[in-house]
């Protein structure tokens, strides 16, 4: 199967760092593509951020069908766009955060999230109601690090990251940590090592979730909601969405 794995900001290392995340963990017969929008946010840190990269998202989506894809992941930990890519598809689309909270529920009871910054904190509050895990998660912890310092070698992001894992582990009565952001995909094995608990990354569970989707059969539904858009004229910068 064909995988398009998007990263909804337009850091290109970051990206190389999803995809290898990605190859880590996906089986021999799925080729991952790695990609992300050439417009748009270096990162995602704010309400204005996810809705600017949401576009990207859903060109990046329209591109992948031309390619025949098999599956998406959108890998930011707000799962920007991802209603939207879903209208556009009759593959499987899973958001990072969306395929960490379902895993941690399958080997966990509670389990708290450590994001980059405080103020994104609410986008994944938002996300735990919407899909139906509120009462599952304890706390949703930020490290205060901006996103791109989980690109800088040295910074003090990843003992920032542990450090918060270690006290969600010791005050919040969790089974598991899911970490939360796209750009700790590579975090997972050495933060599960410190900190002594299951840690789960959204990236390598979408990928898994994807193949598993793809293997039942099952794709996104066209009956209802997430129907392919009714064709209609777009004007100005957005024309070349009309009658899609
Ligand atoms: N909570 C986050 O830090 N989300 C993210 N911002 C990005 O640019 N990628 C993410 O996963």
């Amino acid at each position: 199967m064909r995988l398009r794995i998007i990263n909804p900001n337009t850091t290109v290392a970051m990206t190389h760092k999803i995809g290898e995340a990605a190859r880590r963990v996906a089986t021999s017969d799925t080729t991952i593509v790695a990609t992300q929008p050439a417009d748009g946010p270096v990162s995602i840190e704010s309400h204005f951020d996810e809705a600017i990269s949401a576009v990207g998202v859903v060109e990046e989506v329209l591109a992948g069908e031309k390619e025949a894809t098999d599956a998406y992941v959108i890998a930011c930990f707000g799962d920007p766009g991802l209603l939207a890519a879903r209208e556009l598809t009759r593959a499987p689309v899973i958001g990072i955060a969306e395929a960490a909270f379902h895993a941690a529920t399958l080997i966990s009871t509670r389990f708290s999230v450590v994001t980059t910054l405080s103020r994104t904190a609410i986008i994944a509050e938002h996300l735990l109601e919407q899909y139906g895990f509120r009462h599952h998660c304890r706390r949703i912890r930020a490290a205060e690090i901006p996103v791109l310092d989980l690109e800088e070698n040295g910074s003090a992001a990843l003992s920032r990251i542990v450090e918060e894992c270690r006290r969600a582990r010791d005050e919040d009565g969790i089974g598991a940590i899911v970490l939360g952001c796209g750009g700790m995909a590579d975090l997972t094995d050495t933060i599960s090592r410190e900190v002594g608990l299951p840690v789960i990354e959204g990236v390598t569970a979408a990928v898994k979730l994807a193949e598993a989707l793809v293997g039942l059969g099952l794709g996104t539904s066209k009956h209802g909601d997430l129907a392919f858009p009714r064709p209609k004229a777009f004007n100005g910068r957005f024309e070349r969405y009309s009658n899609l």
